[in-house]
Order: structure tokens, then C-alpha cells, then sequence
């Protein structure tokens, strides 16, 4: 998952409130896409950036990247997080626009991006509204449906009910409006994609803030006696092994002992 949130608090130190540009999505979008491409990664589009042709130039930018899927929501350009409050929202055409404009964008291109349809719409237009706000996605075009800061339980079993057979997406942010739930509990409730934007970024932020509180208290922080955690640990999951076994069977012999 790339979150907008946690792209606009990595690059540039801002909340998550409608600061972020493209540029600055798609070049972190192409760093994670390429990571390891059997792995499908879901990107955050924000509101497309702008009008339709802005947001047929998101769309195109993100597939080039091999993104597999994107949220496009129906927020005003200068938006903010989906768990803050006071959210203003683009009309329900305007919205449709969006969407289809999307799709168009992936039918021009002729390679295949799921489009996530989300609506911010649950905390000033109520259930119902937000509902056909997503229906009119879906018969738009758009893939899957993404009902933004639920409150409930019975919202959700009411939106994957209501959007059947659209798969429906549950966003799970430590700290926002929507309950926590399992793997297990939104799956009951009916929804096919979870997504936990910010869990690695929270614990990367904890753990960081606990160091520097330590090496700042102490001047020091000791390392690991039994040798994991380090260096190497982290060296090891970005694919030294494997970087030291490609080097070799084509012939190098600089990587022979790290
Ligand atoms: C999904 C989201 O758009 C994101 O940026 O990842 C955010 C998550 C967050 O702010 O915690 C959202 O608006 O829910």
C-alpha cells in the first residue's frame, strides 16, 4: 500500500492534508512497485490531482509504474486525512466525472489498474448518500468500492451489502474513526480488501522516537550481543545473498566475502 499520508509525512514532514503532488506520489509508487512485482501494490491517488485530464495523466503515470490498483476519492482538491473532521466534498457528478475519467484513462492505455472508488461523503451526507455515491461509481466504471471512515460494524455489512457483487475495501488507521477490526471480522462483514495504510509507519515511528530518546538520555544505544537487529539484518532483507549469488555466477568475485 502507498498512502498518501504516509508519503506526505516521510517527504515532506505534513500532515496529510492535500499538500502532497504526482510527482511526489508516483516517484515513491514507482520505488515500492518495483520492490517485488509479484506483489500487487495499491496506491493512493488522492482526488486525481485535478480535473479529468489531470486525473487521466494520475492514472496513466501509475500504470507506467506497474501499479496495480488506485483509490480515487471524491474529497475537494484541498482534502485531508479521512479520519479528521470537517471534510468538504466535490458533488456527486463531479465525483463521476473522476471515475470515469479514470476508467477512460485505463481503456485508452489498454493495461490493466483496478480503480477503488472512494467516498468521504459517510460523515457529512449520511449512509445512504455515501452508498449511491458508490453505486454511481461502480456503474461509472470503477472496480471496487471504498467507503471512507466507517463508524461501525453494521455500516460495513451495509455497504458490502448494498454493493454486491462490487468487492468492497475497509481502511483500518490506528487512532482514526473506523473500529479496529480483524482479518477475520471485515471478512464476516463482507469486505474483500483491507488495507492498514499507516501500521508501518507507526511502528517505524515509535521505535525511531524510542531510540533517539535514548541515545539523547544516554549517548548511547547498544547494540544486539546476539547479532541480530543490526546492520546486516536490514542489508539481508534488501537481498545481499542474493546480490553476492547474481555477482557471482556472472563472474564477479568482489561480493565472494561481506
Ligand atoms: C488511506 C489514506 O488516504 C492514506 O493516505 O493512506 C489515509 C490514511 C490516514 O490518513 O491514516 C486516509 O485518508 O484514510
Amino acid at each position: 500500500m502507498l498512502t498518501g499520508a504516509g508519503t506526505s509525512a516521510s517527504r515532506l514532514g505534513s500532515p496529510d492534508l492535500g499538500l502532497i503532488t504526482l510527482s511526489e506520489m508516483h516517484a515513491n509508487a514507482s520505488i515500492l512497485a518495483s520492490l517485488d512485482r509479484s506483489v500487487p501494490l495499491i496506491a493512493d491517488a488522492d482526488t486525481g490531482f485535478g480535473g479529468p485530464l489531470s486525473v487521466a495523466r494520475t492514472v496513466t503515470a501509475y500504470i507506467d509504474s506497474n501499479v496495480a490498483a488506485i483509490h480515487l476519492e471524491d474529497q475537494v482538491v484541498n482534502k485531508r486525512c479521512g479520519h479528521l473532521q470537517s471534510k468538504q466534498l466535490v458533488s456527486g457528478e463531479e465525483f463521476v466525472t473522476r471515475i470515469r475519467a479514470a476508467c477512460m484513462a485505463r481503456d485508452a492505455a489498454g493495461r490493466d489498474i483496478v480503480i477503488i472508488a472512494r467516498t468521504d461523503s459517510l460523515q457529512s451526507l449520511g449512509l445512504d448518500a455515501a452508498i449511491d455515491r458508490l453505486q454511481s461509481a461502480v456503474k461509472a466504471g470503477a472496480d471496487v468500492a471504498f467507503l471512507e471512515g466507517i463508524l461501525t460494524e453494521e455500516q460495513g455489512k451495509r455497504v458490502c451489502a448494498q454493493l454486491a457483487p462490487t468487492p468492497c475495501l475497509i481502511n483500518i488507521v490506528a487512532g482514526g474513526v473506523t473500529p479496529i477490526l480483524s482479518a477475520q471480522q471485515a471478512s464476516d462483514l463482507g469486505f474483500k480488501i483491507m488495507i492498514w495504510p499507516i501500521m508501518a509507519l507507526t511502528a517505524v515511528y515509535n521505535s525511531v522516537q524510542s531510540v533517539m530518546k535514548e541515545l539523547k538520555e544516554t549517548g548511547l544505544v547498544a547494540a544486539d550481543t546476539n547479532g541480530s537487529g543490526g546492520i546486516r539484518d536490514i542489508f539481508n532483507a534488501c537481498g545481499m545473498r542474493e546480490c553476492a549469488d547474481f555477482d557471482a555466477r556472472a563472474g564477479g568475485s568482489a561480493l565472494g566475502r561481506l
